[in-house]
């Protein structure tokens, strides 16, 4: 079991709801959360049966530690309230609502959330729910959106949609994104939840995707969205803290014990003053460490 204070969302990786093979063999790639797709992978004439197999999926695969998330289809489509109903049915981790524009179209999908755990004796609460934001609305109400539910756990960009709506399309240096993924970002971390960044769509460019993926680790993102299995070792790699970063931060762990069996919450370290924000950082970075086996049982550092 994973504790979900302490979940890592680096890689979120889409799998078509109507392909059997890659729904069944989703969980073998190693991505934090795997997100079946309803929503734009399927076409209208598959979308019945894309909810079933993906409902059958959910009940009898194992897909280890993932979290599992269903993308939906949007508000705006015949198909939202089957695909609620099943994948609360289903008893999903985390339900993605596509394009969303504002925070009532959050409270809808927790009304029908809310009413599917009772109606399938699911525990109240128990579903998550995760916002796409595809549209300079969306954009401009990201924090609303963030806050509409104690269910959310993130916002997501979604830059395919998000340009065609601003006319524009996606360049090399990203510069179309930038305000919209500030925005995403800061709307995220003001409410408390996950922020991811958008697709990389071009699988023969991996120097592209290693640029933007270094780019939104800086900025601050938990991680990506992401459409193919090859993507997540290269994220998982620009997430890895280095040798230098995990020992100064096994060091500031062991200079604020040291400082709080003394009654204080700030030391001197090297000249370095650590206290509580430099603490939450070495922790963090510890985190990433453990995931990417850089620890071992001891907290000491593995060459690898
Ligand atoms: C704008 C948006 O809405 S994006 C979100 C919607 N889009 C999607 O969900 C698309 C998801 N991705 C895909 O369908 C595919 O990766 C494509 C079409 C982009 C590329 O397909 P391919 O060239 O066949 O990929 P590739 O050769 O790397 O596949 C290698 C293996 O990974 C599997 N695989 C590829 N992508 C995925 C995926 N997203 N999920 C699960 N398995 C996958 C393939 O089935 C293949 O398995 P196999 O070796 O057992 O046959
Ligand atoms: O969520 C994503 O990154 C994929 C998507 O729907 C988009 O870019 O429009
Ligand atoms: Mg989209």
């Amino acid at each position: 079991m994973v504790n979900e204070e302490e979940r890592l969302r680096r890689t979120m990786m889409f799998v078509p709801g109507n392909n059997p093979a890659m729904v069944k063999d989703a969980g073998i790639y190693g991505a934090d959360s795997i997100m079946f797709d309803l929503e734009d992978a399927v076409s209208m004439t598959e979308k019945d049966a894309a909810r079933t197999l993906v409902y059958e999926a959910l009940s009898t695969v194992d897909y280890g530690n993932a979290e599992l998330v269903v993308r939906i289809n949007g508000l705006d489509t015949p198909y939202y309230e089957n695909d609620i109903k099943a994948m609360v049915k289903a008893k999903v981790d985390v339900i993605r609502l596509p394009k969303t524009e504002n925070a009532n179209m959050i409270k809808k999908l927790e009304q029908l959330v809310e009413k599917a755990e009772k109606e399938f004796g699911v525990p109240a609460g128990s579903i998550h729910l995760m916002a796409a934001i595809e549209s300079a609305k969306g954009v401009l109400n990201a924090y609303e959106i963030a806050c509409a539910s104690k269910r959310m756990i993130g916002l997501a960009l979604s830059a395919e949609d998000y340009t065609t709506d601003m006319k524009t399309h996606r360049y090399p240096d990203g510069a179309e994104l930038e305000f919209a993924r500030n925005m995403v970002l800061h709307a995220a971390r003001a409410a408390g939840i996950a922020a991811f960044d958008t697709v990389f769509t071009n699988m023969d460019d991996p120097e592209g995707f290693y640029r933007e993926t270094k780019h939104i680790h800086q900025l601050g993102f938990d991680g990506k969205s992401l459409v193919n299995p090859r993507q997540i070792e290269m994220v998982n790699k620009v997430y890895e803290p280095t040798r230098k970063e995990i020992e100064n931060a096994l060091n500031v762990m062991d200079a604020i014990k040291e400082a709080n069996e003394k009654g204080s919450g700030v030391i001197s370290m090297n000249g370095q003053m650590v206290d509580r924000p430099v603490v939450l950082r070495a922790q963090r970075v510890v985190q990433l460490a453990k995931a990417a086996h850089l620890l071992n049982e001891e907290g000491d550092y593995i060459e690898k």
